[in-house]
């Protein structure tokens, strides 16, 4: 019988009680033989380990393992007894023992020189490993052939990822151990999952930046204390490398001394900068790979590795809405689960520096084309958000709250900037920002753009579009990637902003009082109000857009031209992208549709999340039931 169909069914022991549990078509279900309320469901997809112990915890015994031909390491200390949940025998993450040994981490301390491969100090031997040979060996596999042969184990402990709280959308790592007394049979469950496990397309060799200057600077500790164990426990072989300087992880990334195919993906420990540094020097590689003209590039190329963010910032906006939370437990979770989707990237362009699109890389010789200043996946914003990113960054020492010094004192200025905005809008009217429709698991908005898109960048026809010029004095102009929701700002930019649909939301704050300013700042931070409700807000759903605050001649309806619009003395303010200033203001700013694959879970809707949309609403169905009744009303931390 093929693994498809056979089904496994056992009586086991789980804290002294009788359960059945089966297995068949990738899900796992125990149910308690005297109240068959009590049963827990948890899908292959959801498993992190399976151990068998002779013991109720995994002590830290390795089975004879021998890994690339060295002999087994010697057992390590039993772990201490394990604080179980007597209904499910659930543990937190936290207390996981984790085995010695299981995986590699590699600390690969990085040199200052310019885009140098860091000296590496591994425990796995010589730099050429990052950045050459790979012979495809995975040494986490050796464990799962040879693992059960040397004992009785009466016990298999299962290690799986659960939603525990759809609210805040925290997942956690419970641990159940099931007990035979014949150990045959914990043998074939024990081999029979771990082979389903295997064929589960997880990351198993990951490089990891770490930036242990943003944030609370306290990255490399929250990740010895968070990833480092989960990783260890899914048998995920990490090299760390812990950045010294800003732009290291690009320079690293875009340098050919390092192979990325011998790895299954990129991840950063860090906040937005850090994960804008990833995944700009990942596409910089990719064009560079491909041969593509860095400076004015034809097209943008999408990177076939995913990336993926441990939030370690001071703001986090993106890890907030790739997962729904900025919980460090999550992002990890969702990196060891190894599932990824599609993630747009805007690019911004220097209006100003134009050159002719080159025949022999696709263009026709005549379309001219800007220059590429860089992408952000967060939000560009130009004025007040602009101010207080310059200004913030010579308070860095105060950590994050430098943006609250900062922000305070532009409020206090009321700074106005001029300018005019042409935003290209959809003829038809489809591209409401304020639909109501958020992104949420498997979003049918973002697959369509996808199909749409036919595997490039675009997902518009431009021909459904027509320019519109906005023109005025505004305290704040933000084009938002995504949503942007974030701790301090529920709602974020634009709530209904999606993470793959090939569009981005341009924000347009009016310059007016401080009243004014005041309750912007109010909605902003509120958990229910949205920027849209403000009558001093527009909010534009757009492919791509172009700003100038410079002398602009505009045609009138003969074709002359009339008097500029805005003055080419007027003040101005920087840009603010993902965080870093940008000294270019006059921009052309363009969505590219899932550029990037990133590793996440769809976000599930919740029926207080303000979704809307009857295809959104039926995802609510999905949410695993078992876990609803074990939500932590918040207090999960
Ligand atoms: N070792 C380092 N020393 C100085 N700067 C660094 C170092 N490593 C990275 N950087 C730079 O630090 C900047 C800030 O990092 P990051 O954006 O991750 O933190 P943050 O600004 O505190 O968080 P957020 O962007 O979420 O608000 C990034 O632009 C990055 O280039």
């Amino acid at each position: 019988m093929d693994k498809e169909h056979e089904v496994l069914l056992n009586a086991f022991v789980i804290a002294k009680k009788r359960y059945r549990v089966f297995y068949n078509a990738g899900i796992l279900v125990w149910e308690d033989e005297s109240s068959k309320q009590a049963k827990i469901t948890v899908p292959i997809t959801d498993v992190l380990s399976v151990v068998v112990s002779k013991l109720p915890h995994a002590n830290g015994t390795r089975w004879g393992v021998k890994r690339n031909g060295k002999p087994p390491t010697p057992p390590s200390p039993p772990a201490p007894p394990i604080a179980r949940n007597a209904a499910h025998g659930s543990l937190d993450s936290d207390r996981i023992p984790v085995l010695s040994s299981s995986t590699t981490t590699n600390t690969l301390a990085t040199t200052g020189n310019g885009s140098s491969i860091p000296h590496n100090h591994s425990n796995r031997g010589s730099l050429n490993e990052l950045s050459g040979s790979n012979d495809g060996h995975r040494e986490g596999n050796d464990f799962f052939d040879e693992g059960i042969q040397s004992g009785c184990f009466n016990y298999l402990i299962i290690h799986y990822a659960a939603l525990v709280c759809p609210k805040t959308h925290r997942w956690r790592v419970k641990s159940v151990a099931l007990h035979n007394s014949e150990p045959r049979i914990v043998e074939l469950w024990y081999n029979r999952l771990s082979s389903d496990l295997r064929d589960q397309n997880r990351p198993k060799n990951l490089i990891l930046f770490l930036n242990p200057y943003g944030g609370k600077k306290n990255a490399l500790a929250l990740y010895e204390r968070f990833a480092k164990p989960l990783f260890r426990l899914a048998e995920v072989d990490i090299n760390v490398i812990i950045t010294q300087r800003a732009q290291q992880i690009y320079d690293i990334v875009t340098s050919k001394g390092i192979v990325l195919e011998n790895y299954d993906g990129l991840v950063c420990c860090g906040g937005d900068g850090t994960f804008a540094e990833l995944f700009n020097g990942l596409v910089t590689r990719t064009m560079m790979d491909l041969g593509i003209d860095l400076q004015h590039p034809a097209y943008l190329p999408k990177p076939n590795i995913p990336i993926g963010i441990i939030p370690a910032g001071s703001t986090d906006t993106v890890a907030c809405c790739l997962n729904g939370t900025t919980d460090i437990k999550t992002s990890i979770i969702h990196i060891i689960l190894g599932q990824h989707s599609g993630l747009d990237v805007s690019a911004v362009y220097d209006a100003s520096v134009v050159a002719s699109r080159r025949p022999d890389r696709g263009g026709d010789g005549e379309e001219p084309r800007p220059k590429l200043l860089k992408l952000f996946a967060s939000a560009l914003s130009y004025g007040y958000l602009g101010d207080i990113a310059y200004d913030s960054e010579k308070y860095r020492w105060m950590g994050p709250k430098r943006y609250e010094y900062s922000g305070f004192k532009k409020f206090l200025a009321n700074r106005g900037y001029n300018a005019e905005i042409v935003v290209h809008l959809d003829r038809r009217g489809k591209q409401d920002p304020n639909d109501g429709v958020r992104c949420v698991d498997k979003c049918n908005r973002c697959r369509k753009a996808l199909i749409d898109a036919g595997g490039g960048a675009s997902s518009y026809d431009e021909a459904d579009t027509e320019p519109v010029v906005v023109r005025g004095k505004f305290l704040m102009v933000s084009g938002a990637n995504i949503s942007c929701s974030c701790e301090r700002s529920p709602q974020g930019f634009s709530p209904f902003c999606h993470l793959g649909d090939g569009l981005l939301d341009l924000v347009l704050v009016r310059h007016t009082s401080m009243f004014n300013n005041l309750r912007l700042l109010l909605t902003m931070s509120s958990k229910s109000k949205k920027l849209s409700e403000l009558p001093f807000v527009e909010i534009y759903r757009t492919k791509e857009f172009r700003f100038t605050t410079g002398q602009q001649h505009v045609p009138d309806a003969n074709g002359g031209e009339v008097t500029p619009a805005i003055s080419s003395s007027e003040r101005r303010s920087k840009w603010n992208c993902d965080g870093e200033v940008l000294l270019e203001t006059n921009i052309v700013v363009e969505s590219n549709c899932q550029l990037v694959q990133v590793f996440r879970r769809g976000i599930q809707s919740t029926t207080n999340s303000g979704s809307g949309g009857m295809e959104q609403r039926a995802n609510d169905v999905s949410a695993a039931p078992d876990h609803k009744a074990s939500c932590c009303f918040g207090l999960c931390k």
